[in-house]
Formats: C-alpha cells, structure tokens, sequence
C-alpha cells in the first residue's frame, strides 16, 4: 500500500532504461528528445523575458536536448548563440546528430570568453546530464568556472553539468543553475545534496515516456512526498474512540525532561489516542505538572519500568530522547525492544550502544524505527557511500527502518526501499526538532500505520509545519503547527 511510481527517483542507468523501453513501445528517441528540448525552451520562455541565450552543448544526448532548445527558442525570435566543446560534435546517426544537424546556424567554440555575450542573457548548460562520465577538464571545466563565477543564470538541462545524477556528488566542479529541467521523472542527484542546491527549483517534464515503463525498473526509491504513503493514513473514524486510535508509550530522563515532553506532545498531535510518560520517580513532579492531556507514570527501577510496559494496549514506544547516554538507556531499549511491539529509537537510545551495535541489531526489527542524525549514525553504523546507500545499508544491516536525518533526510526499509523527503526547511535545525518528529512517528504508529510509511509520512508532516512558521521556529512552534500540516495534508486527493 505504498506509491513508489508518481515520484520514483531513477538512477542515470534506470533512466537509460526507461528510455529504451519507451522507443521499443513505439515512440522514437528523436521524438523523445524534441519533447525535452521543447520543454527546456518553453519553460524559459515561461520564466524570463526575451533575451541573448547561450546554448552550451555537449557531445552526448544532453547537448542533443540543447540542440533542440536552440532551435525552438530561434523559432520564437530569441537571440541564440549554440557552442559546442571543440572537436566533439554528437556522433553521426544517433538521435543528438540528427538534432544537432536540424540546427542550420553555426556552432561555435565553448569558452569562457563567450559569456561576454550574454551578460545580460541566459546561459543552457546541455554539456553533460545522466552520461556524465568524469570530473569536467578543459573548455569544459574553465566554462564551468567562469560561468559560476558570473551573475548570469543558469539553466540546466536534466542535470548541473559536473553533478552525479546517481548520488547528488559533485565530479571535479559543477555548475549552479538557477533552473534544471529533467524529464519523465527526477534522480537521487536531483533531491540529495549538494546536487539539489546547485540543481535549484528542478521541473520534471513529461516527454512521451509512458508510466508502464516504471514497473520492473522502478519501485525502490522515491522522493517524499503524500502520494507515497496517503493511501494508509490514519484518518480519526467517525466511530473511532481513543482506545481505538493506540497508546503511546514515551520514556522520559532524569535531568532533560523537555525532549521527552516534546516527543509525548507530539505523539498525541499526530493522533495517538493515549500517550504515557514514563517518567523517573524524581523527575516525575516536573513532569506530572507540565503534562495535562498526557499521563504521567512514574517507576523507579526495571522492575518498575517492566510493569509500566506490560499493558498490551500501549502498542508503541518511544526511547532515546533526553535519557542520557548510559548503559540504563540501553537496558530499558533493550527491554523495550524484548517487548517485540512498534517502537522509535531516537538520539541516546542509538548512541547507548556505541561500541556494541550488534546488540542493537539483535533486537531491533521492521517494526523498530531508528532516528539516528549522522553522528548518532556514525556512532552505530560503519557504512560509506553516498547517504542514500548509508541510509539503506544501515538498515538493511539492522533489520529496522531507518531514518537518517538531515537537510535530505533518507529513509530506508530493510527490503531495500528508500524515501528521500525534501519538504524540510533548514529552520528545523533547531534543538528539540528531532524530539517532535520522534514522537510524531510514534503517533502515526500507534494509529497503525506501518513503521516505514509512518516514518515517511511524519518527516514530510514536520517539514510541512515547519514550513507554515518560517523563520523564528523552535521545537516548541512544531506541536502547535501539527494541526495546520495536518489541514494541508487533508486536501491533499489521496492517489
Ligand atoms: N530517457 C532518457 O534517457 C532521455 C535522455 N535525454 C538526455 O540524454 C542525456 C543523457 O545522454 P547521454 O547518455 O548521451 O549522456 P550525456 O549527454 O549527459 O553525456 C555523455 C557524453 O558526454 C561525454 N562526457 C561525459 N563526461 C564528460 C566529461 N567530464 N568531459 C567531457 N566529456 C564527457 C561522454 O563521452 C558522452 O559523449 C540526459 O541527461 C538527457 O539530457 C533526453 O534526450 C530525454 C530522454
Ligand atoms: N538544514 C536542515 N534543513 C532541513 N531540516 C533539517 C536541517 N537540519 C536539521 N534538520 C531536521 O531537524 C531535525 C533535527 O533533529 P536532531 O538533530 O535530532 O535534533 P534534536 O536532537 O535537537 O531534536 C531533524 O528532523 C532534521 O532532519
Ligand atoms: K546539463
């Protein structure tokens, strides 16, 4: 019950499939690539008045697109300059040469020196898209960096030249674009960073690529976003009661008793019927008196701790936040974990087990979300590569879903499916933020929903609230804007 098609991200290699699929179902290459440079033309025209436009074109299928670009653009009455890199015009036959020939102007040199003509114009980076193969040298590279350099806009065609559209990475050197313009539908590179800051806004462009092609190629990663998981939203019933909506079960610390608040408040905003604190007994005063609709339970040793979790209705649990790193933090995750119900492991319950990570892994399981921000991550998991591989591999090691948080928070199922979300605003780096989104997954889980959907659906639920504060936001600000995210999220037409 999860959509990974509507915002499938495909790598460069599915992309190159998805191509060849769609020629072997009858719509000509030459034809794809008209509809992509007529796209890249016809949203500059949207977007900036007439004025001098470069075409930078590569040798490959990207600067084909440029080719075309060029030539609707011509047709509407712009000024258009085509460069292409010395000596390394498409090769004969393929469908960039027989675009490139469409194009009955001369096309010159690529150099630095050329941007004197469009100081006050556009620049289109069509040298290198999903083909690229290695950092950007010569012309290449010297256009790159004196284009950056300049204040002329950029707009890219599938990709900034010089990023990776696999992983985000930059080869060598990359351009920063104002606009990037992909089609069919995006990549990692366009959603994880530093490739989503130098791609800009990034349009995705229908080019005659039908959807039948997705399955069989797609389906194991996609961006964020409600179309993914709306399907299994935990809507209140009209007959719904508050036993029937789940309780959530959050253990509180000693001395930082706010985070575990936040992670309570936050829990019973996202729709969780009764939320428990789990509070020590001499922190409970602190927290009984902060707390109205939130119970607040007290214990003062495991055994205490293991009877506040043996009613079966509490159907998940939160663990980590502002528990202090300590081997009791690991003690009661791991009589957390033994209980084998839904649970989100945040901050201190992950790092309680630095050095040991294969305990952790031993009891954790897909029902286990884990909500680790990279030096929590670091701390457990030994995984390199690219985030989206790190998120993967982490969890696939574990058994959990993990969250791996961030600007370009990744999160990852054990089966090998990934969700990059890319709605968060960087006003959430802010202390506590990772305490509400925690108790958010949480609350979404104790309705039901699957851990992983729940997980994807409350990072794009905090992102959105986060965005209806704007600048100023602190945790606090969160729980109170769930609501208004909620609002947004219910005109949302579930897909
Ligand atoms: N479904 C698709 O695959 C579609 C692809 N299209 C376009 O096709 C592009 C992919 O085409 P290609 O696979 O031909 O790849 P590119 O055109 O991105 O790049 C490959 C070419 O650039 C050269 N190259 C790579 N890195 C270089 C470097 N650092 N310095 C110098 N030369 C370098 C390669 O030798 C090759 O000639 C996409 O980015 C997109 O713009 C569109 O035409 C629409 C459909
Ligand atoms: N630059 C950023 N842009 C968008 N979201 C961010 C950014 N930095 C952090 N976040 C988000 O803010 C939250 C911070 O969580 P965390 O690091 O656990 O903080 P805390 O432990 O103080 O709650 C996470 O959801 C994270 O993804
Ligand atoms: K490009």
């Amino acid at each position: 019950m999860i959509n990974m098609f509507s915002t499938a991200l495909l790598t460069p290699q599915e992309m190159g499939q998805a191509d060849k699929a769609a020629i072997a179902s009858g719509v000509p290459g030459a034809a794809l690539m008209d509809n992509a440079g007529r796209a890249v033309a016809r949203e500059i025209v949207r977007r900036w008045s007439r004025r001098p436009v470069l075409v930078a074109c590569g040798p490959g299928n990207n600067g084909g697109d440029g080719y075309v670009a060029a030539r609707y653009l011509a047709d509407w009455g712009w000024p258009v300059t085509v460069a292409s890199l010395e000596g390394r015009m498409p090769s004969e036959q393929t469908d960039a040469a027989h675009h490139a020939g469409l194009w009955r102007r001369p096309v010159v040199r690529l150099s630095a020196a050329l941007l004197d003509t469009v100081r006050e114009g556009l620049v289109i980076d069509a040298l290198f898209g999903a083909g690229l193969a290695r950092p950007p040298s010569g012309d290449a590279a010297a256009f790159i960096q004196a284009l950056n350099d300049s204040d002329i806009p950029v707009c890219a065609v599938d990709l900034p030249s010089g990023v990776n559209g696999e992983d985000g990475a930059v080869l060598g050197a990359a351009l920063q674009a104002q606009l990037t313009i992909t089609f069919f539908r995006k990549k990692p590179g366009h959603v994880l960073f530093p490739g989503r800051a130098l791609c800009g806004p990034t349009v995705v462009a229908q080019i005659g690529i039908p959807d039948t092609v997705l399955p069989g190629l797609a389906g194991h990663t996609a961006e964020n976003s409600p179309d993914v998981w709306s399907a299994t939203f935990p809507w209140p019933q009209l007959t719904g009661h508050k036993y029937s909506r789940g309780h959530a079960l959050v253990v509180g610390g000693n001395r930082m008793t706010g985070a575990a608040r936040l992670a309570a408040r936050a829990a019973a905003r996202a729709g969780a019927g009764l939320v428990t604190l789990a509070a020590p007994e001499p922190a409970w005063p602190v927290y009984a008196t902060a707390l109205e609709s939130i119970m607040v339970e007290g214990f003062c040793d495991e055994y205490s701790f293991e009877s506040l979790l043996a009613d079966t209705r509490k159907n998940v649990f939160v663990v980590g936040p502002g528990l202090g790193v300590s081997e009791t933090t690991q003690n009661q995750t791991l009589q957390i974990l033994a209980k084998q119900r839904a649970c989100v492991l945040d901050a201190d319950a992950i790092s309680s087990f630095s050095g040991q990570p294969e305990r952790l892994f031993a009891a954790v399981s897909e029902k286990s979300v884990l909500t680790p921000h990279e030096g929590e991550f670091a701390r457990v998991f030994n995984v390199s590569g690219s985030k989206l591989e790190r998120a993967r591999m982490a969890a696939r090691t574990s058994g959990a879903v993990v969250l791996l948080k961030g600007a370009d928070t990744v999160i990852a199922h054990p089966d090998g499916r990934a969700i990059v979300n890319t709605n968060a605003p960087p006003d959430l780096a802010t202390g506590g933020a990772g305490d509400v989104l925690a108790g958010m997954i949480a609350g979404l889980m104790a309705q039901g929903m699957p851990p992983f959907n729940a997980a994807c659906a409350a990072c794009w639920l905090h992102g959105e609230a986060a965005r209806q504060h704007g600048p100023g936001l602190v945790a606090d600000d969160l729980i109170h804007l769930i609501p208004a995210a909620l609002k947004v999220l219910r005109r949302v037409p579930v897909n």
